[in-house]
């Protein structure tokens, strides 16, 4: 099995001594079958309907994604992969040209999950009429907090505002929130996430209100099944598990993706308010999908709701447990298979999978805390039989 393929972002000589050391690591096991009987009849009866999850930046989309990602696998999925890299040229719109071949032994695309500023039109015409949508917002000041500390050294706005902060002694998203202006650029096509960057993946205007704003909205409002609230994880499980007819185990998750507590600016109210303010339309889009969301929970039953989320939390925590022997694991501390990917401005922290698993479990918690990076080029490996694609040379 070829899956210890490492994404292929990194230098060459970077990737060829991943690769050597990869070899050293416990490849994936098979993906492992359901554990009941009665499960298995349950996921034979599952309608298997086509998904878009929209995957938007710092916001749990990670973990949602690796959900989906092991549902596609263990059901044979057709994946709607971008052409290059795990990412569909981001931050360019959508193009239905971002998307690799549909295999020739399918005949449609099943899954769509990859990073991608949103074009409605054209994702339409990549994946079937019947397709879900779904997608996850979080609190907008949490998100920006995230996304600045995470994209410091990548977005231009933001390394602007670091290299200004570092001549004056001033913590970088401070010098920012100060003078956001002075640092953003809106024709720089690479800052996109500078402002308001839940709503720049969601394909709106993201720079400014303008009056097509109330209109486009309610067009995603039609066109998503689901907006997943972040602060709210596990009733959004279970709200997805009833649109998708998974079971409890088939959601079970670990918190992908996080920073270490050193990589996280604790925001005063000062601070808060002006993120609040730099990011209006993603707070806008954010209170307009909550709201959406407790609709649903409401036709759901509110009271179903939180005993299925509690039941969720339990059957988690319990797979949690059984897989993982340490949590919050430095990059440095972890093998090739399991580090996150980092930046040059955050550390993000992993997960050590317990030893002495059956190879059926090992196969399961090895995929339950894979990262994106690692999962990506594992499945993309698996449906072409060749590597993922690197970004083309500037
Ligand atoms: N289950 C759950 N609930 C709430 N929050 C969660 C969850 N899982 C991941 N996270 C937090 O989401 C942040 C990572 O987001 P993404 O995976 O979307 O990031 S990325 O854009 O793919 O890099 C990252 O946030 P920060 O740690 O604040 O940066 C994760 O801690």
């Amino acid at each position: 099995l070829q899956n210890n393929r490492t994404h292929e972002l990194r230098p060459t000589s970077d990737r060829r001594s991943q690769r050597k050391a990869a070899e050293k690591h416990t490849p994936i096991p098979h993906q492992p079958a359901k554990h009941t009987p009665t499960a298995r009849a349950e996921r034979r009866r599952r309608a298997q309907v086509p998904v878009v999850f929209l995957k938007t930046h710092r916001t749990g989309s990670s973990t949602v994604q690796n959900i989906l990602f092991r549902l596609g696998e263990r059901e044979s999925a057709t994946f709607a992969f971008p052409h290059r890299t795990y990412q569909f040229n981001y931050p360019d719109r959508f193009r239905v040209a971002f998307v690799d071949e549909l295999p020739e032994a399918s005949s449609q695309f099943d899954l769509l999950c990859s990073h991608m500023r949103l074009d409605l039109p054209q994702v339409r015409k990549v994946m079937p009429e019947n397709t879900v949508f779904i997608t996850l917002l979080r609190d907008p000041i949490e998100t920006f907090e995230s996304v600045f500390r995470y994209h410091t050294s990548t977005v231009p706005a933001f390394l602007s505002a670091r290299r200004a902060a570092a001549s004056e002694g001033k913590p970088a998203l401070k010098a920012f929130l100060d003078s956001p202006e002075t640092f953003w650029d809106p024709k720089e096509p690479g800052n996109g996430l500078a402002k308001n960057p839940m709503s720049f993946d969601m394909g709106l205007n993201n720079q400014k209100w303008n009056g097509s704003w109330p209109e486009d909205l309610a067009q995603l409002e039609e066109a998503f099944h689901l907006v997943m609230i972040a602060e709210h994880f596990d009733e959004s499980l279970v709200l997805l598990g009833a649109l998708l007819g998974l079971e409890h185990e088939d959601l079970a998750y670990l918190r992908l993706n996080a920073r270490a507590k050193n990589s996280v600016t604790e925001l005063d109210e000062n601070m808060r308010a002006k993120v609040r303010s730099w990011n209006v339309l993603d707070t806008l889009l954010y209170d307009f999908f909550a709201q959406v969301f407790w609709e649903k929970a409401g036709q759901f039953g509110l009271d179903r709701l939180k005993a299925e989320a509690e039941k969720l939390r339990e059957s988690t925590e319990r797979i949690r447990r059984r897989c993982v022997s340490r949590e919050s694991v430095p990059p440095a501390e972890l093998e090739d298979l399991l580090r996150p990917r980092q930046t040059e401005s955050v550390t993000v922290v992993g997960f050590e999978v317990r030893g002495n698993l059956s190879l059926q479990d090992q196969g399961f918690c090895v995929r339950m805390m894979l990262p994106e990076l690692q999962y990506h080029s594992h499945l993309y490996f698996k449906q072409y039989g060749r590597d993922m694609r690197a970004a083309p040379a500037d």
